[in-house]
């Protein structure tokens, strides 16, 4: 069991609203120290709702907030915590070097510059002024000043959305280069393949819910398996748990969908056993995590 001190987030009973739409819907989440946690979800999916009530920008309407252990604005002023936001598009006409200079100057305990430069692998763009940067080096940039107060945790809100593949692998190895032992990230995504690569668990988020928590191994297993559909045609429903492959069952009036890990022998089995009708086989990790975000959309 994870000891209470190593608790690093923990958001309690989390809602919030925007008129008609529940943005986030009773979130329960608690984050270990050390962790690399991907918020993966699809537009709309309550990402970035969420991350603004963990760093106390935005209040909840209902729930609770705690990062290690006290109210989060506490703990970004103690430095504890580094935030990249969603590009807000304002770029100064300033040098790397002044920005992180400025934001070193908010924070009690401040990593050195050269440190920060070097960390987020922009040492020889120091002196280049922020409009000048290349897309990926200016989210690098972007990550420097979030490193300025020597952060244990780091908050990133969709941090590769305009990356290309190339600069998407510079980001990661700059943060990893930071991200040892102890210290903990939390990122969204709405990328099945960047949350499975970057972080050892996954918490899928659909409607502002908790769809699916684990490892990626098991988040993949989720969404990668094959949904076998048919009508039952007033065929009998029982027991279609137990064919082989098949992790799990849902009726829609007389349509069965079947999640499973072995279509083939799902196929095979069903076959044998009873009648159906317009059968269907979807594949695709695509489909299959669409159809996991979709399931919580249905309040
Ligand atoms: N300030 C706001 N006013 C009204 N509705 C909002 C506001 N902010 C978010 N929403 C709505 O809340 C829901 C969740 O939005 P949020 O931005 O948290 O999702 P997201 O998962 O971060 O999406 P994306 O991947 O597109 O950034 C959406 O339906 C969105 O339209």
């Amino acid at each position: 069991m994870t000891d209470v001190d190593d608790i690093v987030v923990r958001l309690s009973g989390l809602t919030r609203r925007f008129g008609a739409v529940r943005a986030v819907d009773g979130l329960d989440l608690t984050i270990a120290r050390g962790a690399t946690l991907a918020l993966l979800g699809p537009n709309g999916a309550g990402k970035t709702t969420t991350i603004s009530m963990m760093l106390g920008l935005a209040p909840p309407d209902t729930g609770t907030v705690s990062l290690f252990g006290r109210p989060p604005a506490r703990a970004v002023r103690a430095g504890l915590v580094g935030a990249m936001l969603q590009d807000s598009g304002v770029v100064p006409p300033a040098t790397v070097r002044d920005v992180v200079e400025l934001a070193r100057a908010l924070y009690p305990r401040p990593l050195p510059t050269d440190r920060i430069l070097a960390l987020a692998g922009l040492t020889d763009r120091a002196g280049r002024r922020l409009d000048r940067l290349s897309g990926g080096e200016a989210q690098r940039a972007r990550f420097a000043f979030a490193l300025a107060g020597a952060p244990e945790l780091l908050v990133l809100d969709e941090p590769t959305a305009a990356l290309d593949v190339a600069a998407r692998q510079a980001f990661w190895t700059a943060i990893r280069r930071y991200v040892t032992e102890g210290r903990t990230v939390v990122f969204s995504t709405h990328q099945l393949h960047e949350a499975d690569e970057f972080a050892d668990r996954v918490v899928v988020l659909a409607a502002g819910r908790v769809v699916a928590d684990g490892t990626p191994a098991q988040i993949r297993a989720l969404a990668g398996g094959r949904t076998v559909s048919f009508d039952l045609a007033g065929a009998d429903g029982e027991g279609l748990d137990l064919l082989p492959g098949v992790r799990a069952v849902e009726v829609r009036g007389d349509r069965v969908l079947l999640t499973t890990d072995d279509a083939d022998a799902t196929v095979l089995a069903l076959a044998a056993g009873r009648g159906f009708r317009n059968l269907a086989i979807s594949a695709g990790l695509d489909t299959a995590f669409l159809a996991l975000t979709s399931a919580g959309t249905e309040h």
